[in-house]
């Protein structure tokens, strides 16, 4: 059995470990959790053995990041460096914190779809030379923080009365502005074709209900798009639903002894 430890009990880890917990991804079990403090995780799964997300000692064979984006490289990175497997929901992390993907190979580093579809023909395309990506995502205003770009471009969250473009340009830029928002983008320029060649649009909309992300990838083989409607985490509205989902079927799928690829 994979000894499988996930840190944050948020939106996108806690559905990871109670599915664990109740046996849903055969060959792996819980092995530990961790949360900002060991009493919270402690509440949230009173059975589970709990601590920091720093304590690597602690932590199983695989570990499963649903972590805030702040707290990424300083935790994943030592994990890595230890010779760990870890299965990351921050994705953006790996562009922002470039340091990280560095110590990929000591441990490896799984990179979920997440909250969008469409990858598996990204890659292909790819791969198929000379290709153009985008990702349009648009969200709830609730699913966005007011920032500091944000009040330099005067956009006030809390005033938008019509669907807003919050962001319109290159997916690393993008990441770094919005690194709570679209990881989406960092998961596709990744299994596309880079960050700086990615281009992302960002909204908000005073009257979405759901997060959408619409995939255009164009290359000489095929042209390819894939909308993506979620329904957002009802205590999270950031997050997807899917999200977590999705972390669940990665792990299914390094479980399995015949794999998606
Ligand atoms: N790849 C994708 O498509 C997507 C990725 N994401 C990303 O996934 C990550 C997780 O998102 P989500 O679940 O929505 O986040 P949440 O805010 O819902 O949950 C975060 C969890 O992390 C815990 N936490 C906070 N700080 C620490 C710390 N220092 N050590 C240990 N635990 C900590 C919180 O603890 P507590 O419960 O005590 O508050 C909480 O359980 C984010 O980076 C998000 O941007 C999100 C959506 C889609
Ligand atoms: O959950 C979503 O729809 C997308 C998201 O927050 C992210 O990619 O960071």
């Amino acid at each position: 059995m994979i000894r499988v430890t996930v840190l944050g009990l948020g939106a996108a880890g806690l559905p990871v470990a109670l599915a664990l917990q109740a046996g849903q991804v055969p060959g792996m079990m819980l092995h530990s959790v961790a949360a900002s403090t060991i009493g919270r995780a402690q509440a949230k799964l009173p059975d589970v053995s709990a601590h920091l997300a720093q304590d690597i000692d602690a932590m199983g064979d695989l570990v499963v990041e649903c972590l805030p984006p702040a707290a990424f490289a300083a935790v994943v990175g030592p994990i890595v460096q230890s010779g760990r497997d870890v299965l990351v929901a921050s994705v953006g992390g790996l562009l922002n914190a470039p340091e990280v993907a560095a110590y990929a190979g000591q441990g490896r580093i799984f990179l979920p779809s997440g909250a969008l579809g469409g990858l598996d023909g990204v890659r292909a395309i790819a791969a198929s030379g000379n290709a153009q990506m985008r990702l349009a995502s648009e969200k709830p205003v609730a699913g966005f923080e007011q920032s500091a770009y944000l009040t330099a471009k005067g956009i006030v969250l809390a005033d938008l009365t019509t669907r807003t473009c919050l962001f319109s340009g290159p997916a690393r830029e993008g990441v770094r502005l919005f690194p709570k928002n679209v990881n989406v983008v960092a998961a596709l320029s990744l299994a596309g074709i880079g960050a700086d060649d990615t281009q992302l649009e960002l909204w908000a909309d005073p009257d979405a209900t759901t997060n959408q992300h619409k995939v255009t990838a164009i290359g000489p083989a095929a042209h390819f798009e894939a909308l993506t409607i979620n329904l957002p985490d009802p205590q999270n509205p950031r997050t997807s639903a899917l999200t977590g989902f999705s972390l669940i079927a990665a792990l299914r799928n390094i479980a399995a002894p015949i794999r998606f690829a």
